[in-house]
């Protein structure tokens, strides 16, 4: 079980406050969900907490911790297990899906033979192992959100943080998907997702509300 919290976390690009600081803490075997309309700050809160907003973008205030541990940089969130599915997926287009799941944990150190496995079943988890061939860029929008998520959950995240990983499936991906999400907490992540379906968010145990960068639980079962 891992333990993600953040201490009066905000988001700042020049003058536009995009986070209001805030605190938050997703024990380890949950899963929250950040909603809220187009530019209320989803996507800045989530590259946050993965401390993966570079000074040069944005100023970050405040701190993120896995298991009590503050995160000093994005090395140090990727050592604790932390891992970010953006928006656009982060595939290469010219890789195959497989290669974009195998690389990664090739780089992370992990064996060959079991790298394959993990590919192998992780693709097998999001219903794509008869298209581990085939490139990214052959894929449709929503096979790659099926891969991006295959590549996080073969990396075993201690915290997952996706963001609309399920806004381009259909009815029955995105029910696959969500139970895949709900897994890997089950498996002790905590899981943060970000949302603009509110079925997808009223499969998660909490609720996290933001409006131009404010931050309101409209529903916790939770402790923070
Ligand atoms: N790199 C950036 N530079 C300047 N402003 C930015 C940058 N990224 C985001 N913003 C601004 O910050 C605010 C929050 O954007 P963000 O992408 O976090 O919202 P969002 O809720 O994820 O939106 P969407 O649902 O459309 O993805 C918006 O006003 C946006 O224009």
């Amino acid at each position: 079980m891992s333990d993600l919290s953040a201490s009066r976390l905000g988001v700042t690009y020049g003058d536009l406050v995009a986070v209001r600081p805030l605190d938050l803490h997703v024990p380890g075997g949950r899963m929250v969900s950040v909603t809220g309309p187009s530019g209320a700050g989803k996507s800045s809160l989530l590259w946050a907490l993965g401390v993966a907003l570079r000074p040069a973008v944005a100023a970050v205030a405040g701190t993120v911790s896995v298991d009590g541990s503050v995160l000093a940089d994005r090395d140090a969130a990727a050592r604790a297990g932390v891992v970010l599915v953006p928006q656009r997926n982060g595939l290469s287009g010219t890789l195959s899906a497989e290669e974009s799941i195998l690389v990664p944990l090739l780089a992370m150190g992990v064996p060959a033979r079991e790298a394959l496995g993990r590919v192998e079943s992780s693709l097998a988890r999001v219903g794509l192992l008869e298209s581990s061939r085939h490139l990214v860029d052959q894929l449709s929008g929503g096979q790659q959100q099926r891969v991006a998520l295959a590549r996080a959950f073969a990396l075993r995240p201690a915290v997952l943080l996706a963001d609309e990983s399920t806004s381009d499936l259909d009815a029955g991906n995105r029910e696959l998907m969500m139970a895949a999400l709900r897994e890997e907490a089950g498996r002790g992540a905590a899981v943060v997702l970000a949302t603009h379906d509110p079925e997808a968010a009223a499969e998660t145990d909490a609720t996290l509300a933001l409006d131009e960068g404010a931050a309101t639980w409209v529903r916790k079962s939770i402790g923070s």
